[in-house]
């Protein structure tokens, strides 16, 4: 039974602008378009080369080069990719390795090495705008469930396991950053994953996937670069399983907007032979049964309604060109009023790289206040 909007919970994520509900300006506005080209990659000895939408000043910029293995300790790789005030690696649940990353707003994110899983987005006043399912485990053996979880090199379902094996691989540290943009430093760090034994025995070909994580001033920004490094041409989807906190998914104030007059392949009644559908609805809602919509084409930008007076835009900058918008309703009895996940991916027309070839997809999160 879907619980009233006002019955008690506690809010995952509250307004920036604590106590102007009623504030129209929008408080995270980031340069999306301005690019900067660095060789960043290339002085770690990797083909892919790095094109980054900030600003740089060298005086200020601090990097940290470059180690391809992660088999090093904790205590090993904080010394070789901590940057002092914005960046860390330190331990997390079950042990396992994480990157801390720190704003000078206040704002911080983390991200585990295995999955290459951001498990943490908070805002500057120290909401935490991203959800981790109870269920969630963190010992190497499954998913992490929460989030957003990297789905690669299938969104599924498919051939292999549900969403590939991205987000059950061990992913490597290759470089960090605290570049400045425009003031303060903005910490960034790149895990890669190449083929080995484990992905061959479910995806035979030969890649290099890099995941770079950065933590602006105004948002989140997560970029995905795969490189097809074999002879042979390779095909994926992909997408970003962002679980968003919403205060109550049942509530008629949890939506999400701009999906309207959008095609979608609607999972429920058979998610490997998905029903295609126009939605109609200016804003999609919850509360009423399982929702599972892959929506194709769509425009770069989601706008997640949390019901707090809160927006999260979920936005495709790069590379991606659908949504998936999902809530399992009483299929997850525990948590499912708790988040809707609003996934930026590249499902409809999957990904063709020849030799050589690379492909980039980029999410930037944001928030603002209604
Ligand atoms: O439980 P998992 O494997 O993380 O997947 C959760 C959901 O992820 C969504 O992206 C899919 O559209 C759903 O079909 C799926 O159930």
């Amino acid at each position: 039974m879907a619980l009233a909007a006002t019955s008690v919970k506690v809010p995952t994520i509250s307004c920036l602008n604590h106590g102007s509900l009623t504030s129209t300006s929008r408080s995270t506005i980031h340069n999306k378009r301005a690019v900067h080209v660095s060789s960043r990659a290339f002085l770690c000895g990797a083909k892919i080369s790095d094109v980054k939408p900030v600003r740089v000043s060298s005086a200020n910029r601090q990097r940290r080069h470059c180690q391809i293995r992660s088999e090093k300790t904790l205590d090993e790789l904080d010394a070789e990719f901590g940057i002092e005030d914005s960046l860390k690696i330190v331990n997390g649940k079950g042990g396992m390795k994480r990157v801390v990353l720190s704003h000078y707003n206040g704002s911080s994110a983390e991200v585990y090495l295995y999955g290459a899983c951001v498990t943490s987005w908070t805002q500057p006043h120290g909401s935490e705008v991203l959800f981790m399912r109870p269920d969630a485990v963190f010992d190497g053996e499954k998913p992490i469930s929460g989030g957003i979880p990297l789905c690669f090199p299938q969104f599924g379902p498919g051939v292999m396991q549900q969403h590939g094996f991205a987000r059950n691989s061990m992913w490597d540290i290759i470089s960090t950053s605290a570049d400045v943009n425009p003031d303060y430093p903005e910490p960034a760090v790149t895990l890669k994953l190449s083929d080995n034994e484990y992905t061959r025995s479910m995806w035979d070909h030969s890649f290099e996937a890099l995941y770079e994580v950065t933590l602006r001033r105004g948002g989140l920004q997560t970029q995905l670069r795969v490189q097809n490094t074999g002879s042979d041409t390779l095909d994926f989807t992909a997408a970003l399983h962002s679980y968003i906190g919403v205060l109550d998914s049942a509530s008629p104030s949890v939506v999400v907007k701009g999906m309207k007059g959008k095609e979608y392949l609607d999972k429920v009644p058979d998610p490997n032979n998905p029903e295609r559908k126009v939605e109609d609805r200016e804003s999609v809602t919850f509360g009423h049964g399982l929702v599972d919509s892959v929506y194709l084409d769509t425009d770069p930008e989601a706008l997640l309604d949390v019901g707090t007076g809160c927006m999260v835009a979920i936005e495709n900058t790069t590379g991606f060109t659908d949504h998936v918008v999902w809530n399992p309703h009483e299929t997850m009895p525990a948590c499912w009023q708790d988040f809707v996940c609003v996934e930026s991916a590249k499902v409809g027309s999957p990904v063709i790289l020849g030799p050589g070839e690379e492909w980039i997809g980029e999410l930037s999160l944001s928030t603002f206040d209604l």
